[in-house]
């Protein structure tokens, strides 16, 4: 697996030259050679008949932002709060920062952050208590104006956690999981429900950690998110991980073009798989008249969708052309949204591979 900070991380994957969250408790150059920061076996885990992890494995290496990826009941949640010791693994094993995270809970707690995608706090406590009170528990805390600041936790320090607006409490959360300058932190969905501004203060605060050597685990449903700041993505389906890679390996580096084509009326069947074969693409059929091809894009493609659209006697009523997002990949890899509930895979007959870097 690529190093983090090996020549395929580009300008976005970079640390802040000067970090004010710095308190490294341990540094890349410190933390080589100490193996992954995390470490999934072959983990499987159940509810009754629901097998929400289906012997998954997966590695995080230190000091990276790696970004665990999957359509809503992938088993992410699931995966990541039995890293996080709350959940005994019933097949397989988990290593967090080389440890048992149930057996060895007590050396492991004061290492990790978890920011929790909800709840965890009473509904009377002002933020600013709750923060105080977290870093309390601490050795070594950050601190905490600073952080208050940086997250715009200061304004609301004083509002009672129940009247906090659900941005507000996602700030919160994940001032709490980093205050104790953990070596690892557990981000669930950081900032789902923030205005943009917060959610670029995350984001910086996020790489900043990174830059002083912790590894952040995140996961979320904003592809555009990982795609900014996960060094390594993992992206996982009904429990079992179907890709791995940089985001940059995921996404081809982004020269593969997408060109998405909505017609008018269906066209007969079979064209669109000889409209892919005729540009060496790969297909996704959306729904009857919604078309995604990824493949290499020339001068000549424009022409050869117009003249397939006369030959099938269709007007496209809308066509774009871009690059490959990880949002593209996501949605091949899993054959729907990220944010879309059982989804089913994509329609016989259509192709949605897609070659992966393992
Ligand atoms: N406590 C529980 N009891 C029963 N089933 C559960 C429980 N927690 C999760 N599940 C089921 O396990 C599967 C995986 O859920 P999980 O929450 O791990 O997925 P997720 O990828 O985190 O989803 P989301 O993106 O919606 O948060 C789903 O089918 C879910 O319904």
């Amino acid at each position: 697996m690529p190093h983090p900070a090996g020549a395929d991380a580009g300008p976005s994957h970079r640390p802040a030259a000067s970090s004010p969250v710095s308190s490294p408790v341990s540094s890349p150059a410190t933390s080589a050679g100490l193996g992954p920061a995390l470490e999934v076996r072959d983990l499987s885990m159940t509810y009754g008949s629901t097998r929400a992890v289906d012997g998954l494995s997966l590695e995080v290496p230190r000091g990276s932002i790696t970004a665990v990826l999957g359509p809503n009941g992938a088993g992410k949640t699931t995966t990541l709060e039995t890293c996080e010791g709350y959940r005994r693994p019933q097949a397989g094993s988990v290593r967090v920062l080389g440890l048992d995270p149930v057996a060895d809970r007590r050396a492991l707690l004061p290492r990790i952050g978890v920011m929790l995608q909800s709840g965890g706090a009473w509904s009377g406590v002002r933020a600013e208590e709750m923060l105080r009170h977290v870093a309390r528990l601490h050795a070594r805390p950050l601190d905490q104006a600073m952080l208050s600041e940086r997250l715009g936790l200061a304004e609301c320090g004083r509002t009672p956690y129940r009247r906090l607006s659900g941005g507000q409490k996602q700030r919160l959360a994940l001032a709490v999981a980093v205050v104790g300058r953990p070596e690892l932190v557990f981000v669930d969905e950081p900032t789902a429900g923030m205005d943009p501004q917060a959610r670029r203060a995350t984001w910086e605060l996020l790489e900043e950690l990174r830059g002083d050597g912790v590894t952040v685990v995140l996961t979320t449903h904003y592809m555009d998110e990982a795609e900014r700041l996960a060094d390594v993505v993992h992206i996982i389906d009904r429990g079992r991980l179907v890709a791995t890679g940089t985001p940059s390996e995921l996404t081809r580096g982004g020269r593969v073009s997408t060109l998405r084509l909505v017609l008018e009326r269906p066209v007969p069947e079979g064209a669109p798989q000889r409209l892919a074969a005729e540009l060496d693409a790969t297909l996704q059929v959306l729904d009857a008249t919604s078309l995604v091809l990824t493949g290499p894009a020339d001068s000549t493609t424009l022409g050869r969708v117009a003249a397939w659209c006369e030959q099938h006697d269709v007007v496209p009523v809308q066509l774009s052309l871009g690059t490959r997002s990880l949002e593209d990949a996501f949605l091949e890899l899993t054959g729907r949204d990220s944010a879309e509930p059982g989804g089913e895979p994509l329609p016989a007959g259509t192709d949605g591979s897609v070659e992966v870097a393992r």
